[in-house]
């Protein structure tokens, strides 16, 4: 990636850099380099009197290459482009510089940006520093002029959140000066140049203002609030407390010497593990919408507008919202009236919820809800271009709503199943639907997490998942695309955590160490927090068709078959592992004791004395290690083509964390051999279900990665 930035000079003395390296106009160092030279050689000119800086075909910059983070010895001077050159020549001329800023406006791009003496942008512009999804902070200058020009509240959000805010929002805070439409963007920023300089408007320098922050006292406090906060979410990084003492340097000492803080803490970050993972993490995420032999064939999305949804119940319902949330219309269909207003009223209480969480605008909610449409009867379902069936995980059942849609819906109606686990060819063997039938899996509540598993057969058409990817695109949602097979990508990796974990309990280790141990790791719930929170039917419904595919390896653990008397039991009803109050806060529940003793006296397995002395680190191994043999099964199936799919999988699905780059990531820096060797000895010891698969064993053998898929750091 090379790119570079123009230099054009109007009759008017005013000249236009214009940043080129498309598409995203990212920071290479050909471009820093380009802007510099052509910025010191605007400033030389005499026939140049002012200065905007704009980004080629409608894109100010995505920022910096964040291929090269990670890397040691490239790009070793950023704290010199800083200073040097953004606060020392650009900032500091007399020349008025005005940033025009249409599309993304992200990291160092923005950086740039908030170095110019105002900056005009368009309502629809993405600004925002999003350098601590890397491991990273922003390091041009961002944690000392962003606090200046919004304030150190918004500011600490927007750099701790990633967030991005619109141009409008922009305008609303302070981040810049004016709006415009996208044709008249230039224009307008030539025209605020010259009254620059004509001092008909301020010459504003971000670095040194103070008039937006915020008194001292009051200041401390605020950065005091936001350590505490990110201790406790994230006690694993050390990048977003770098971030927050950066910024209080620049408040105490002042914004020049944090400058220097800022790029020294930049280039000790960027060669971090946390930076490597999470680069990594970035392009996997990326990649997710590239399926090799389906995204490639040149296939255009088609129109979708009417989306059916067979069954309201829980899933069904959250399906419902997620898709009138992303503004498809929708006809809900449930067997009878309760049945029908209970699915209905369900939408509303889940959006509603989203209200609550920030995630809607309250006044939106009656026209969205308005967007759903119940019936009994399959009423309108010829309309439909996409019928999802969301019915109780019930083989027959299934079968039969799929019988009843051949003969409702139309004959190009792409026909998915809501699924979490059934083998799709046995959802229907008529020929005749066979390319048209798809899964897409919403791992828990589809209209709160952003993972979605699009599931393929051998007969599904290459059509039906780039419309199914362009769908998941506009409902914001990540796409795992698999082949079909039980329990697909996520459950497959979400059930052998599990199943460790019941295994370590029947052996005597107490349940709630575990979940601790498992979050002190990164996992975003322990085993289970997470069993609680998809519901112990659920669990019950995996082991009944994982013990059917897969065999005696799952079916070891006598804690399910204990829970299947309270199978209602989980999040949902208040009271599993833990018990829950309305804000969703919980304890350890004293009754799962009766669980664990039941299951113990009723279990094979007897009180292990060695298992009841693993360390944290021990039983987090015990605990994935089973995940990163599943994972390497699918790999093995070829349930996944990409085994970077599964690391984004495990982070979104699983709750893995995203800093350790994901299971097979994290897998291989850990080295095949020694979880090879691990999960030998505990098969030897206890069963089958620590059993490594062939291709672990291969790659243990071959010492080599089980992730195929390169990055590209
Ligand atoms: C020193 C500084 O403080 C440090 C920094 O600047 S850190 C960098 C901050 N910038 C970012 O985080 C931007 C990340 N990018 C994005 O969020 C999105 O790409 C976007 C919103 C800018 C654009 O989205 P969209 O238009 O859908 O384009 P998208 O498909 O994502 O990206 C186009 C290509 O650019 C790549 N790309 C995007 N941002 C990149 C980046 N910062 N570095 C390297 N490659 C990047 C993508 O991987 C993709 O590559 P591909 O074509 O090979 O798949």
């Amino acid at each position: 990636m090379k790119g570079k930035t123009i230099l054009e000079t109007r009759a008017d003395g005013v000249a236009i850099i214009t940043i080129n390296n498309p598409p995203l106009n990212l920071l290479s160092s050909h471009v820093m380099l380009s802007l510099k030279e052509n910025t010191e050689q605007a400033l030389q000119r005499d026939d140049v009197k002012a200065i905007v800086i704009t980004g080629s075909k409608g894109k100010f910059s995505g920022g910096f290459d964040v291929t090269a983070f990670g890397n040691k010895g490239k790009h070793g001077k950023l704290g010199f482009f800083s200073v040097d050159f953004i606060t020392d020549i650009l900032e500091a001329a007399r020349k008025p510089f005005v940033a025009a800023i249409d599309g993304p406006a992200l990291g160092g791009g923005l950086e740039i940006a908030l170095a110019c003496h105002a900056r005009i942008s368009t309502s629809s512009a993405a600004l925002g520093l999003p350098e601590l999804r890397y491991g990273i902070l922003p390091g041009f200058g961002g944690t000392q002029r962003l606090p200046r020009l919004v304030g150190l509240r918004k500011a600490l959000e927007m750099i701790l959140k990633s967030e991005f805010v619109n141009g409008d929002d922009a305008l609303a805070m302070g981040l810049v000066d004016a709006t415009s439409s996208a044709d008249e963007l230039v224009t307008v920023a030539c025209h605020w140049a010259k009254d620059i300089l004509a001092q008909r408007r301020p010459r504003a320098v971000s670095l040194y203002r103070t008039d937006r922050l915020e008194p001292l006292p009051e200041a401390k406090m605020m950065l005091e609030h936001a350590r505490v906060k990110s201790k406790r979410q994230s006690p694993n990084l050390k990048h977003p407390l770098v971030c927050i003492d950066v910024i209080e340097d620049g408040l105490i000492r002042g914004p020049r010497a944090a400058l220097w803080k800022e790029s020294e803490a930049l280039s000790e970050l960027r060669q971090s593990d946390t930076c490597r993972s999470l680069v990594y993490y970035f392009f996997a995420r990326q990649r997710t919408s590239k399926v090799p032999g389906i995204t490639d064939m040149g296939l255009t999305p088609r129109k979708v507008n009417t989306f059916a949804v067979v069954g309201g119940g829980i899933m069904g319902s959250s399906i419902v919202t997620a898709l009138i949330v992303s503004n498809y219309r929708v006809i809900l269909k449930e067997t009878d009236e309760k049945a029908l207003q209970a699915g209905i009223e369900r939408v509303k209480v889940n959006l509603q919820d989203l209200v609550k969480k920030g995630k809607l605008a309250e006044a939106k909610l009656d026209k969205i809800h308005s967007l759903c449409q119940g019936v009994l009867h399959y009423e309108g379902f010829r309309e439909a271009d996409i019928v999802i069936e969301a019915v109780s995980e019930n083989i027959y059942l299934k079968q039969r709503v799929f019988v009843e849609l051949e003969s409702y819906c139309s004959p190009h109606c792409i026909l998915a199943s809501s699924s979490s686990m059934i083998n799709l060819n046995l959802i229907s063997e008529r020929k005749e639907l066979q390319d048209r039938i798809v899964g897409t899996h919403f791992f828990g509540q589809a209209h709160l997490l952003s993972i979605m598993e699009i599931v393929r057969t051998e007969k599904t058409s290459p059509q039906a998942i780039v419309d199914l990817l362009a769908i998941g695109k506009k409902m914001e949602k990540i796409p795992i695309v698999v082949h079909n097979s039980t329990g697909f990508a996520m459950n497959r990796m979400f059930f052998p955590y599990t199943q460790a974990a019941m295994a370590l309990v029947e052996h005597g280790v107490d349940l709630y160490r575990i979940d601790r141990a498992a979050e002190a790791f990164g996992m975003t719930m322990g085993p289970f927090r997470m069993i609680d929170f998809v519901g112990f039917e659920v669990l019950i419904a995996m082991k009944f068709q994982f013990s059917k595919n897969f065999g005696e390896r799952f079916d070891k653990s006598k804690l399910i078959s204990v829970i299947h008397e309270d199978k209602k039991a989980g999040e949902t009803t208040m009271k599993g592992f833990y018990i829950y109050d309305r804000e969703s806060k919980f304890i350890p529940n004293p009754d799962s004791k009766t669980y664990v003793n039941k299951a113990k006296s009723a279990s094979s397995f007897g009180v292990d004395y060695e298992l009841m002395k693993l360390s944290d680190e021990e039983i987090v191994e015990m605990i994935l290690f089973p995940v990163v043999n599943a994972a390497c099964c699918l790999i093995e199936e070829k349930v996944v083509v990409k085994a970077s799919d599964l690391d984004v999988a495990s982070v979104m699905g699983l709750g893995f964390p995203e800093y350790r780059g994901g299971i097979i990531y994290w897998a291989d820096t850990i080295g095949p051999k020694h979880i090879h060797l691990k999960l030998e000895q505990w098969s030897e010891t206890y069963g089958a279900f620590f059993k490594p698969c062939a291709y672990l064993a291969e790659r243990a053998s071959r010492r080599t990665s089980l992730g195929q898929a390169k990055s590209r750091l």
